[in-house]
């Protein structure tokens, strides 16, 4: 499967570069990336996407639009036929999704996306995947001294919340999916967004990589191509249509090879037995148990979602196929649903047996109705006065 990847502002330029790092050139996914802002200062770091697909609009001043969201649906509706034609730097007639990233919180990304993924699915038959951070908490409460205005450097951003609600109450219906990260599970006490959002891309980028990756393999099963391939109809499948949120779990085991990637081994693959059966068992179960039991993209209640699916990747010989058909059910079980997917992403010169689970159609989140709950009183505080 073949991905445009569109990010806009300042999070999502800097989660599609961190995406197109993560794009193993093997099993690439990422047809074209590009990073539209209206602020020039985010756009410096990105070395990933070329100049060609990378463009800067809304002749705003030099910090974008700092989180003045009325304003960045004024912008994005003026500019989005412009940033649409934008992508003919790429393929996007022949893309299998596009996947736009945003960072919900903030103005540039948060006016633009809705407008963006409304022209995509006019313009295109490929489904449109948002992927969206929510903004953390202490985003919103400035430190001593602040007076509690947005900050250049994006430590303090008072409507975030507010915004981030606003934004996917305008994704709704228009929006395929929306696969969520979510910025305050993933910053440990004492940091900030602004100072380890590299760190936050980069886990990102993994999951969604390791992820994406495995619907670029070929299949057939032979010469450690994938037995059971995922295809971007079965992702369709999983992640609906109905702009349902998705979060992603992932979790590896380091596993020892023969150096060259265990290709002779008792796997899913061929007959030379080198790994021990019930290593491989093991292996494969430790790293579905981490993707479903360990920190999501979005915490939730495997319990609360419709749909699911499980990529088990890594050397061929450590592939055991009754483990992963087993990996299967416990996502079945944990769910309760009967919409499990699953798919094998080989890779030969691995030394990690891998699981991605995507948890999709899950509702309700609590975070995300916590979300809710503490913006509408805000706005009918509005409406009121
Ligand atoms: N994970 C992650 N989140 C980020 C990053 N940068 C910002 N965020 C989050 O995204 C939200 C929006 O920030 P930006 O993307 O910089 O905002 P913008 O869309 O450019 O809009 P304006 O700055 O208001 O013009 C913030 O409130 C943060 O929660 C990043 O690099 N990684």
């Amino acid at each position: 499967m073949q991905l445009e990847v569109i990010g806009v502002g300042g999070a999502g330029c800097r989660i599609a570069e961190a995406i197109r790092r993560s794009d193993p050139a093997e099993h690439s996914f990422v047809a074209d990336a590009f990073a539209f802002d209206t602020d020039s200062a985010s756009r410096v770091g990105l070395e990933a996407i070329p100049d060609s697909h990378r463009h800067r609009y809304g002749e705003t001043s030099e910090g974008g639009l700092d989180g003045n969201l009325q304003r960045g649906l004024a912008v994005g509706e003026e500019y989005v036929d412009e940033l649409s034609r934008r992508l003919d730097a790429g393929s996007p007639s022949v893309a299998d999704a596009f996947l736009v990233a945003v960072g919900l919180g903030g103005a540039t990304g948060g006016g633009t996306v809705p407008h963006l993924v409304g022209n995509l699915q006019t313009l295109y038959d490929a489904p449109v995947y948002v992927l969206a951070t929510l903004p953390a908490r202490r985003e919103l409460e400035p430190p001593p001294g602040n007076d509690g205005r947005a900050d250049a450097d994006g430590h303090v951003r008072p409507m975030a919340e507010e915004n981030a609600v606003r934004t996917l109450d305008r994704l709704d219906g228009l929006a395929n999916a929306v696969i969520c990260f979510d910025n305050e599970s993933w910053l440990k006490r004492g940091e900030t967004v602004a100072d380890v959002r590299d760190r936050l891309n980069r886990e990102l980028a993994a999951r969604v990589a390791a992820f994406f990756s495995a619907t670029a393999d070929a299949g057939g099963g032979a010469d450690g191509a994938a037995e059971t391939i995922v295809d971007a109809s079965d992702v369709g499948r999983i992640l609906g249509s109905g702009t349902d949120v998705a979060t992603i779990g992932y979790g590896t085991q380091r596993v020892e090879t023969d150096g060259g990637g265990s290709r002779f081994g008792l796997g899913l693959f061929s007959s030379e037995p080198s790994v021990e059966t019930s290593e491989a068992v093991s292996a494969v179960e430790t790293s579905v148990g981490k993707a479903l039991r360990g920190k999501l993209t979005l915490e939730c209640e495997p319990a609360n979602a419709s749909r699911a699916m499980l990529v088990v990747g890594g050397p061929p010989a450590w592939l055991n196929r009754r483990a992963i058909a087993d990996g299967r059910r416990t996502i079945e079980s944990a769910t309760g649903s009967s919409e499990i997917l699953g798919g094998d992403a080989p890779r030969p010169d691995g030394e990690d047996v891998f699981a991605v689970v995507v948890l999709a159609g899950v509702d309700p989140v609590s975070r995300l109705e916590a979300l809710r709950s503490r913006t509408r009183p805000l706005d009918r505080g509005r409406r009121d006065a």
